[in-house]
């Protein structure tokens, strides 16, 4: 649990006890005297998985870990990380009060291990005593109306805390809500821990030595994080072969050797490399269509996902992965070295992405030009795959002219990494985008944007010179609608448009729910070796893409073209390559088909 309340109102926290509101149901909204700040806007109910969670660990007797941040505002020793490992605490209480007109939800935690001080205590505060007194309690009273007792929480007097009670969150004799000042005797009460134990794991895991050529450097414990020895900060691993310490004034670096694979050893159990033609694992549904090519020893699937928009999928073999310069070599190129000096760049704000990167060739929108590496500095692995995937791409729209690729991102994952769902639709970007799996396999799921998937359907608000997405809701009907109305048919389409609401208004309700999720359409299953190109703007209008990595390592390499009269003339030189004559890839057609 994190605790990094910016502004204390209602909570609470010393060396022993946190008082915190249950999270949720709040959204970022102006205030005449704060400023924009963080405010309930609904009330938050009984049954909701948040509040469950507690009352489950409270009744299961579970500690919690908590990390505190340090942008809380509760006056004790100063926090000296962003983040901080606290203690583990329990929860000894939760209960609801009101937040002007909402319904919330409270809690307070206990520190499980009362026999040692808290790190965080104000300075010169008293070690905590020999013994304690479980058996003081602050008063118990009764609410009038449902009956139900409680202590006195808080200062003002007696209120009801039952959230099922038309009087909760109300000083009993008095129909408004209170202020809120916690009653000493009540903070001042401290429960046994049940357990008479402590909790078997550690708060802060001590990293294991040694961890150089271990396949512990590509798993989730290697990668998600490690608190710093020289000042016990807690760090994300940002770089790929190294542990830094990002706190101002710590210079602890380590290199990190990650243990080879290869594509024998990151294949998943069961799995052997293919020999001939690969069998496809893919699903689409609804409305995408497919169509197969066998060119040599590849096989490609092509799905239409809407007019003129194709995903096509290359899947590689054996054969065509064992050659020089193949995705075989390629794997073991990529973890030469710092890896390639890749990194998880930041989403947003302080938010790391999961997955590792590096931009090469071309900057453009996002990657800052220091931020892309010049192809003329680039690792030979780079410009192959490059190569490559211009191949891939050129194949795939054959018979129109593309530039050669001039950028190319490199993403590395490690154990249960993935890349959310997003689109590669930026502005400087042409609408071929071709990418290369290496090492371990895994899923590339699309899907309709929300906002096409789910348009905004009111009968009064309907537009009939709307785009209709194929695959989105009802978009069969809205075509026929919409063809009326070209054709000017206006009374055909008003009827039409009366009868689709009459029919559909439930289903419209439900599939434009606020929480409705929309499912993928096509899933490529990609193995090592495999390309997968996207071709046409919409796939990154009306569609997104997510993929989730399986095994220990896997790399993507994608290329694509960034329009050079986009880009500051200054530098536009990263994007220059020229490849040795004779040294272009072409598909590996020459290798014989063993009958
Ligand atoms: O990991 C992959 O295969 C594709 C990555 C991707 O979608 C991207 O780099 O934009
Ligand atoms: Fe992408």
């Amino acid at each position: 649990m994190l605790i990094d309340f910016p502004n204390g109102d209602g909570q609470y926290m010393d060396e022993e006890i946190i008082i915190t509101k249950a999270p949720g149901s709040c959204e970022m909204l102006d205030d005449d005297s704060r400023g924009r700040v963080r405010q309930q806007v609904r009330s938050q109910t009984y049954q909701s998985a948040h509040i469950k969670t507690f009352e489950n660990n409270m009744n299961d007797h579970v500690a919690i870990g908590v990390i505190f941040g340090s942008k809380h505002a509760l006056g004790l020793a100063t926090m000296p990380h962003r983040f901080n490992v606290g203690a583990f605490f329990h929860i000894t209480h939760i209960w609801a009060q009101l937040n002007g007109l909402h319904t919330v939800f409270m809690f307070r935690l206990q520190k499980v291990n009362l026999n040692e001080k808290s790190w965080w205590a104000p300075l010169g505060s008293a070690l905590p005593p020999a013994n304690r007194d479980y058996l003081k309690k602050a008063p118990l009273a009764s609410c009038i109306e449902c009956q139900s007792e409680s202590p006195l929480i808080y200062d003002e007097g007696w209120v009801c805390v039952n959230h099922a009670c038309g009087a909760m969150g109300r000083l009993q004799g008095h129909n408004s809500s209170i202020p809120l000042s916690f009653n000493q005797d009540w903070l001042n009460e401290r429960k046994r821990w049940p357990t008479g134990r402590m909790p078997e794991q550690q708060l802060a895991p001590t990293f294991p030595e040694n961890i150089n050529g271990t396949t512990f450097t590509t798993s989730v414990a290697g990668w998600k994080g490690f608190i710093c020895p020289r000042c016990h900060c807690c760090n994300s691993r940002i770089d790929w072969a190294h542990q830094k310490c990002i706190a101002e004034g710590c210079d602890y670096s380590q290199k990190v050797t990650h243990a080879i694979q290869t594509h024998l050893s990151l294949l998943p159990p069961h799995v052997e490399e293919v020999h001939g033609h690969a069998i496809p694992h893919n699903v689409h549904r609804g409305h995408v269509e497919c169509t197969k090519l066998f060119l040599g020893h590849w096989v490609l699937l092509t799905y239409k996902l809407c007019e003129n928009n194709y995903v096509t999928h290359f899947m590689a073999n054996r054969h065509i992965n064992g050659r020089p310069g193949g995705a075989n070599d390629m794997l073991l190129e990529m973890q030469k070295g710092d890896g390639l000096g890749l990194k998880r760049p930041y989403m947003r704000g302080q938010q790391l992405t999961r997955h590792y990167a590096r931009n090469f060739g071309m900057p453009y929108n996002y990657v800052a030009a220091p931020d892309s590496a010049p192809f003329s500095e680039a690792p030979p692995a780079i410009m192959t795959s490059l190569n490559r995937l211009t191949w891939a791409g050129s194949e795939a729209v054959r018979g129109q002219y593309y530039p050669p690729r001039n950028e190319l991102l490199a993403v590395g994952y490690m154990e249960s990494q993935r890349m959310g769902y997003h689109d590669d639709g930026e502005r400087e970007l042409d609408d071929l985008v071709s990418t290369w799996s290496l090492g371990a396999p895994a899923h590339m799921e699309f899907r309709i944007k929300r906002s096409h998937a789910h348009p905004n359907l009111g009968e009064e608000s309907y537009d009939p010179t709307d785009e209709v997405v194929m695959g989105s809701d009802f978009w069969q009907s809205r075509q026929r609608l919409n063809a009326l109305y070209r054709a000017g048919h206006m009374n055909a389409f008003r009827l039409a448009k009366r009868e689709f609401f009459d029919t559909n208004r439930t289903e419209i309700r439900r599939l434009g729910a606020r929480n409705a999720q929309v499912p993928w359409c096509l899933q490529l299953q990609l193995s090592h070796g495999d390309f997968v190109v996207m071709h046409g703007a919409q796939i990154h209008t009306s569609y997104e893409h997510q993929v989730i990595a399986g095994g220990a390592l896997r790399y993507a390499m994608t290329a694509r073209y960034v329009r050079p009269h986009l880009v500051d003339p200054s530098e536009r030189w990263r994007g220059d390559f020229t490849l040795a004559p004779g040294t272009q890839y072409t598909g590996d057609l020459d290798l014989p088909i063993p009958l």
